[in-house]
């Protein structure tokens, strides 16, 4: 299938942080692709990246980058479509000034900007954009939020358990 969103990250270091984006989409099924491109290093490839992406159908563009990230803005600065940026920690900043250099866009070209290394909220955003337009996904999102309320409901009842084994013991 072809890919609908794109992940798109500074340097193959930032790999590790980014792989829980990936784990998302799989899991939600929805196809994506993942390149290695730096606004700094190859200006040029990213131009082209972002104003080719639309026409090959991508729908969101995920960017993460580390250090001075301009790589998110300079994207969004050149498709339409919407950017999610991942600010990701790595120096000595401890992510700091990706997160600063990430979310403070000027006003008309917004990047989308999620916590320090929060890759897997980017891939929800994603999800959540694409289920707009999308009533299968959206089911499954749904059904994806209502795990995680399973999941918090069952560790209630075991956190009383051991309360209750606490006071008899
Ligand atoms: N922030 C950027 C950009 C950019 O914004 O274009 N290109 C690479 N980087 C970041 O530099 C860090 C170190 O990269 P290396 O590990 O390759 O030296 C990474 O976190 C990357 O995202």
């Amino acid at each position: 299938m072809k890919p609908i969103v794109s992940i798109i990250m500074g340097s193959t270091s930032d790999l590790p942080v980014m792989e829980k984006a990936a784990k998302l989409l799989d899991e939600m099924q929805v196809p994506f692709e993942m390149n290695a491109l730096s606004a700094h290093r190859t200006p040029a490839e990213v131009e082209k990246f972002a104003k080719e992406a639309a026409g090959r159908g991508i729908k969101v563009i995920i960017a993460a980058a580390g250090m001075a990230a301009a790589l998110p803005g300079v994207i969004a600065a050149n498709t339409t479509l919407p950017v999610i940026g991942v600010p990701v920690k790595g120096s000595v900043l401890d992510g700091v000034d990706a997160l600063y250099s990430i979310i403070q866009m000027p006003p008309g070209i917004p990047v989308a900007t999620v916590a320090i290394n929060g890759a897997m909220n980017a891939a929800i955003l994603a999800v959540q954009m694409l289920a707009l337009a999308d009533s299968e996904l959206a089911q499954k999102f749904a059904a994806y939020k209502e795990g995680l309320k399973n999941k918090i409901v069952k560790a209630n009842e075991e956190l009383k358990e051991v309360k209750f084994a606490f006071k008899t013991n």
